[in-house]
């Protein structure tokens, strides 16, 4: 699904490489955590993964597509197969949590009838049920989180890309968040989800690859956090 070849990537104006030969395999439907200290890589392999940044050396196919081959009018289709969940959660505050999700919906022009089906079926996989007309500033953090995951999941993407989604999350409401990933890779979306999050990495005994100045340092399946950062 995923699948990094000797990827090295250099930013304009830095000397040391973000990525370092970096070659990864992530098969469909699996759980994988990106882990590393800070300025490790991780944001930048997601970024790589979504073709918002583009690789110095090396090759990256994602969902079978050498990216280096996809033509700019294609990136958009490829970002509409791609879910992306962030720290800052990054809902519309004018719109209640039914419009936030139903608005990724709209933008791709999906019919009316499919959007009032599916829309409360994925916030009720999300556990928001009895919450659709709240607006973001009245929900909590956890919620708000669980609403970027229901409008990430709306569309079924293939891949759900996570970047520290429980960074400003308590740790207590962070496990909710993570059984609703859980429960997004069991409908075989594959899930990257870079963090720093040693507790939850821990109780989740998932694949863990672990980047030090853009290295691949392990790959370990049914990994731990490892060292503390
Ligand atoms: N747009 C950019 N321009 C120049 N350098 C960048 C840019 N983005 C990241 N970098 C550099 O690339 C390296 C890797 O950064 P990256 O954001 O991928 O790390 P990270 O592991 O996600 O860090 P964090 O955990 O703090 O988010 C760092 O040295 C960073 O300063």
């Amino acid at each position: 699904m995923i699948h990094f070849d000797n990827v090295t990537k250099v930013y304009a104006n830095q000397n040391r490489p973000a990525l370092d030969h970096v070659s990864v395999d992530v098969d469909k439907g699996e759980f994988v955590f990106l882990v590393g200290p800070s300025g490790s890589g991780k944001s930048t392999f997601l970024r790589l993964v979504l073709k918002e940044e583009r690789p110095n050396n090396g090759s990256i196919h994602v969902a079978g597509k050498d990216l280096s081959k996809l033509s700019n009018f294609k990136v958009p289709h490829l970002r509409r197969r791609i879910g992306c969940v962030f720290q800052d959660f990054r809902l519309l505050p004018n719109k209640n949590v039914y419009e936030n999700v139903a608005f990724a919906l709209e933008v791709i022009g999906k019919p009316r009838r499919f959007i009032r089906k599916v829309v409360p079926e994925v916030i009720e996989l999300v556990g928001l049920e009895g919450k659709a007309h709240r607006m973001p500033e009245e929900l909590s953090g956890g919620e708000q989180q669980r609403v970027a995951m229901a409008r990430a999941f709306v569309n079924r993407p293939m891949i759900l890309l996570a970047d520290e989604p429980t960074g400003n999350i308590d740790p207590a409401t962070s496990i909710g968040i993570m059984k609703v990933l859980d429960r997004i890779n069991r409908t075989g979306t594959t899930v990257l989800m870079a963090t720093h999050d040693a507790a939850i990495v821990d109780s989740m005994r998932k694949r863990v690859v672990e980047l030090e100045d853009g290295k691949i340092v392990r790959d370990q399946s049914r990994g731990v956090y490892g060292q503390a950062y």
